[in-house]
């Protein structure tokens, strides 16, 4: 029996996926839960679909006894222990293109808005100013644009600014094919010092923690204006705010923050609240009606396609298998420790029980070995209960 559990307001979409797959019992929550509530509600769900909010470290998974599968319905995946998963059998997947476009559209507005200083004219109008000038506005033409992290989201926020007429410079730690004109900027620091603005588009985690610190903020341009819609973890607050009340900065828009407040009713912690040449907004750079309808229903459907027949294309963390049609009468997935001999000693054991392998594939990650295995004959409670004794196995089912 599948339990599928979905947190932080996941689109309709989904559960929609999951009900023509045939599936029932989906238990939705409209956001991401406490500690003890997701403890109890991880308990006994077989599938776990999140958002950015919801952290699932050790603690969790050793919660979710039944666990089999963990959908992130969004591009980021640093909110779960992909490691520990992948060593307890557990593939994690996630949507790593349904929201670029709204993050990138976002972005370049962002960008023109801050050149042009519209956040603080916006606020002065309401007030009943009518402050009627031209200082410190500019135009996004022939301004360059640094973006740090150059994948799937940066380079969409590069070819929209291209179009806008702005030069690109790009920072990453991987060789990236450039696109347009787009050129690297050859180090981090000689992005910093050549931008007017400076966009981050890098994953959250250890690697990318305060990438954006004093030092950092003190090689940007003066009157350069930063913006963060990747991960909060990536700026160092403090230092930006000081580099905008020095005027070092002439603007900022943050998307994200190193403590984001859990619900609706609880305000953002920040020193830059208040600032009216800074754009806050509560993590929506993904939240749009296309991208998270799109989400809803590709997450879904990889998770189907687990739960169903084992395919694991397009885990973040996992062995990865495409989907094929079962071939025999029964399919098992087997998830071992990847040591010599696991598979001839399956195949053993499966062979013990009367069971004919029809078709079998393997693939291997690090510690981690995954075979499917489709097979005639009757898989019985007695060959499931010898494979899962095998002293290599992580995890067997069959479906
Ligand atoms: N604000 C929001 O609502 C959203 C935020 N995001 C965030 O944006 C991030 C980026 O998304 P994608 O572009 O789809 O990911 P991606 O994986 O396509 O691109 C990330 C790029 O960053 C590079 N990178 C990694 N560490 C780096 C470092 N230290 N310095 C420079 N480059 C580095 C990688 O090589 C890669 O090219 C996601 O991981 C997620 O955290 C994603 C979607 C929505
Ligand atoms: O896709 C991502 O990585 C995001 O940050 C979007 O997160 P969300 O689904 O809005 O909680």
């Amino acid at each position: 029996m599948t339990r599928i559990v979905l947190l932080e307001n996941i689109h309709p979409s989904a559960s929609e996926v999951f009900r023509v797959a045939g599936e029932s019992e989906i238990i939705t929550h409209s956001s991401a839960l406490s500690r003890d509530a997701l403890l109890e509600a991880v308990s006994d769900a077989t599938i776990l679909g999140i958002r950015s909010r919801t952290h699932v470290d050790l603690a969790v998974l050793q919660a979710a006894k039944s666990l089999r599968a963990i959908g992130c319905f969004c591009i980021g995946t640093n909110q779960v222990d992909v490691d520990e998963a992948l060593l307890r059998g557990i593939p994690v997947f996630n949507a790593p293109f349904s929201n670029t476009r709204s993050v990138a559209e976002l972005v370049l507005g962002e960008a023109i808005l801050l050149l042009r200083r519209i956040p603080e004219k916006n606020a002065r109008v309401h007030q009943g100013f009518w402050d009627k000038t031209a200082e410190g506005a500019f135009e996004a033409r022939g301004k360059t644009l640094g973006i740090i992290g150059y994948g799937n989201i940066g380079s969409q926020v590069g070819t929209l600014a291209e179009a806008a007429g702005m030069r690109v410079v790009f920072h990453d730690v991987e060789a990236k094919l450039p696109l347009g004109n787009a050129r690297p900027a050859g180090s981090l620091k000689k992005l910093l010092n050549q931008s007017d603005v400076v966009t981050l588009h890098v994953p959250g985690g250890s690697s990318t923690k305060n990438i954006i610190d004093a030092k950092a903020l003190s090689v940007m341009k003066p009157g350069s204006i930063l913006i963060n819609a990747s991960r909060g973890t990536v700026v160092d607050i403090d230092a930006l705010h000081e580099a905008l009340k020095a005027d070092h900065l002439s603007g900022a828009a943050l998307d994200v923050f190193p403590a984001e407040p859990k619900g609706r009713d609880e305000p953002l912690d920040s020193p830059l609240r208040g600032m009216q040449n800074v754009i806050l907004t509560p993590h929506i750079g993904g939240s749009t009606q296309e991208s998270q309808e799109n989400i809803g229903r590709e997450v879904a459907e990889k998770l189907v396609q687990f739960a169903r027949a084992g395919a694991t294309k397009g885990s973040v963390n996992f062995p990865e298998i495409s989907y094929r049609p079962p071939a025999g009468s029964a399919r098992i997935l087997h998830t071992h420790k990847n040591v010599p001999g696991a598979l001839g000693s399956l195949s053993n054991v499966m062979a013990s029980h009367g069971l004919n392998i029809v078709s079998q594939h393997l693939q291997t990650m690090g510690q981690i070995g995954y075979v499917i295995s489709d097979v005639e004959g009757e898989v019985g409670a007695a060959v499931m209960d010898d494979l899962k004794a095998q002293p290599f196995t992580v995890r067997c089912d069959r479906v």
